[in-house]
């Protein structure tokens, strides 16, 4: 969403300000009549474009929303939330409650990234109040505007996957400085970020029920990662990152109607062949497909964007 409608000028320059509170950490549990405990783990990201720039120019702060006052708002905020909520939910809430309140701010920007607090099993039963951290995060974006326009966007950081065969890069360009051979067996692994914007565009068409976003979330998450594996016994064969990466995207806008665009980035980490000779070329350790050296260092890096013909990006 374009912000240029917050460029004013200000003695004879265009001037674009915002102001807002980082890392805001906040955790809220939720206790059911029956026994069991619900649990997330949030950190915060607000930031309000708002008429304040006279505190730029002068001593005046009287249009200040303090970041202090806005830390504060998290909290109160959580702790209005009675019922359990997503995560994309509580940063509507949040956008909503800065535009609305303060006749200075015109737009409210809202970033928080979920911790992947999981309920564990004791014994094969799911625990009542125990959870165990995963590894990847789920993130959401909002953007509410005085007008009304709202921005939902969500997604996914750090889900490491790995696959040990069915992935290749054969016939890519070479050069004179190209020495990597062309393989059609080598592993597969990557750190995916994926970042996806709901089509829904003001607060009147965000579906009301309570556990919406977090079904679509776990239900993109399922898609990316079917589509990175394919099915379990046969797998699926990657012919580079680039297609498989396109795949997922694609499977995605075509399965979850509710989405318009869809980001991927999957850095591609070298698992390289381990060969170690002695300097008269005796085999120490010949590779086999067997024994690989793991970097995350240099990574390829490969990103894309796939949206509707009609969506506005
Ligand atoms: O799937 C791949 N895509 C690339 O662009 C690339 N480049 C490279 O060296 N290896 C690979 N693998």
């Amino acid at each position: 969403m374009a912000l240029d409608d917050d460029v004013v000028v200000v003695n004879g320059l265009n001037f674009e300000q915002r102001h807002g509170k980082e890392r805001v950490r906040v955790a809220r549990v939720w206790r059911n009549q029956d026994g069991r405990q619900f649990f997330v783990e949030w950190n915060v990201g607000i930031s309000l474009l708002s008429d304040c720039a006279a505190a730029y120019v002068s001593d005046d702060n009287s249009d200040i929303v303090a970041t202090d006052t806005m830390k504060n708002t998290v909290y109160a905020k959580a702790k209005e939330c009675s019922d359990q909520l997503s995560v994309e939910d509580f940063a509507i809430l949040l956008a909503k409650h800065f535009t609305l309140s303060y006749k200075q701010v015109t737009t409210t920007i809202v970033k928080i990234a979920e911790k992947s607090w999981e309920r564990v099993s004791v014994n094969g039963q799911p625990h009542n109040h125990g959870f165990k951290l995963g590894s990847e995060k789920h993130t959401t974006e909002v953007i509410f505007k005085k007008s009304g326009v709202l921005q939902v966007s969500s997604g996914i950081e750090g889900l490491s996957v790995l696959k040990t065969t069915q992935s290749g890069f054969e016939r890519f360009h070479r050069d004179r400085y190209t020495a990597l051979p062309e393989t059609r067996e080598r592993i597969l692994a990557t750190e995916m970020s994926a970042s996806w914007r709901y089509s829904f565009d003001s607060l009147y068409s965000i579906p009301k029920r309570q556990c919406y976003f977090t079904e679509t979330y776990l239900d993109v998450k399922k898609l990316l990662v079917d589509t990175f594996f394919g099915p379990p016994k046969e797998g699926v064969y990657s012919p580079s990152v680039q297609y498989t990466l396109y795949e997922m995207a694609k499977n995605v806008l075509s399965r979850v109607h509710v989405i318009s665009s869809v980001r991927l980035k999957m850095p591609n980490l070298h698992f390289l062949p381990a060969n170690i000779s002695t300097k008269d070329n005796r085999s120490i350790v010949k590779f086999e497909h067997d024994v690989y050296v793991p970097t995350d260092e240099p990574h390829g890096s490969i990103e894309a964007c796939l949206s509707r013909l009609s969506s506005k990006l």
